[in-house]
């Protein structure tokens, strides 16, 4: 990985006229990288994957749990991801510690959510293979910042209509990187829309910072990869006790 990006350069990426906070880095990697993390991706062993009804998922360094995350070492390539996020600053003195991949065929998506109390509030997603629009959306009244709330709230805003609390997409274009902090970690929810294509309207925020696509425009989506790497707080150290002597 070549171009590093330090703490003191972040400010130029953070995305204007926004609730807080969000930074957009294109091209945070290099085509030979993205191309090495999918392969990675696409050579985990079949069991990693966890089929969902619209998208599917691989789980690394351990599956968080309110009474904590018993933590498995990362891959090499995960790491490596992890370390370079992490000399951006943006978790502090945390190191990340967890990767869900998720895969999206075209026409696929996640249901607007907030990502809940289990994680240091930060999400950093590399994003591989094809664009996508990653919309936000006003709670629901009571739904925010309640750390029981979560699940709640996914099922309500999957069942009410969302166009009302819909409030911007942010384009997400292939090796870039996306850093969603404060509000826009525990207020708003996020989500993807299951569509084949993409139409960018003056809704998409952060199209300055984009390479090429313009209001008016339609993108038609691919398969698409994300890595979207967090840190969670809470972890349980299992002594493992072989053989005593
Ligand atoms: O694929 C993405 O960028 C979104 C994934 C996501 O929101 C999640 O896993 O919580
Ligand atoms: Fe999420």
């Amino acid at each position: 990985m070549e171009t590093k990006i330090h703490p003191q350069d972040l400010p130029r990426f953070r995305v204007q006229n926004v609730p807080q906070t969000a930074y957009y880095i294109p091209d945070f990697l290099t085509e030979e990288e993205e191309s090495y993390l999918l392969a990675k991706v696409y050579a985990a062993p079949k069991p990693k994957w966890t089929q969902l009804s619209n998208r599917r998922l691989q789980n690394w360094g351990g599956l968080p749990h309110p009474k904590g995350m018993v933590v498995e070492k990362l891959p090499e390539w995960l790491q490596m991801c992890a370390d370079r996020i992490h000399s951006l600053g943006v978790f502090q003195d945390k190191m990340p510690n967890h990767v869900l991949v998720n895969e999206y065929q075209q026409g696929q998506g996640i249901m607007p959510h907030e990502d809940g109390p289990l994680f240091y509030p930060t999400i950093t997603t590399v994003n591989l293979g094809s664009h996508t629009l990653l919309d936000f959306y006003k709670p629901l009244p009571g739904g925010e910042g309640d750390a029981g709330s979560t699940e709640q709230a996914n099922i309500e805003a999957s069942a009410a209509p969302c166009d009302e609390r819909y409030t911007m997409s942010f384009l997400l274009e292939p090796r870039s990187l996306l850093v969603l902090q404060e509000d826009l970690y525990h207020h708003f929810l996020h989500g993807i829309a299951e569509r084949s294509a993409d139409s960018i309207t003056d809704r998409v925020t952060n199209l300055a910072s984009c390479g090429g696509a313009a209001v008016g425009d339609t993108l038609t989506r691919a398969t698409r990869v994300s890595l979207t790497i967090r840190h969670v707080p809470k972890t349980l150290k299992v002594q493992l006790r072989l053989g005593r002597r």
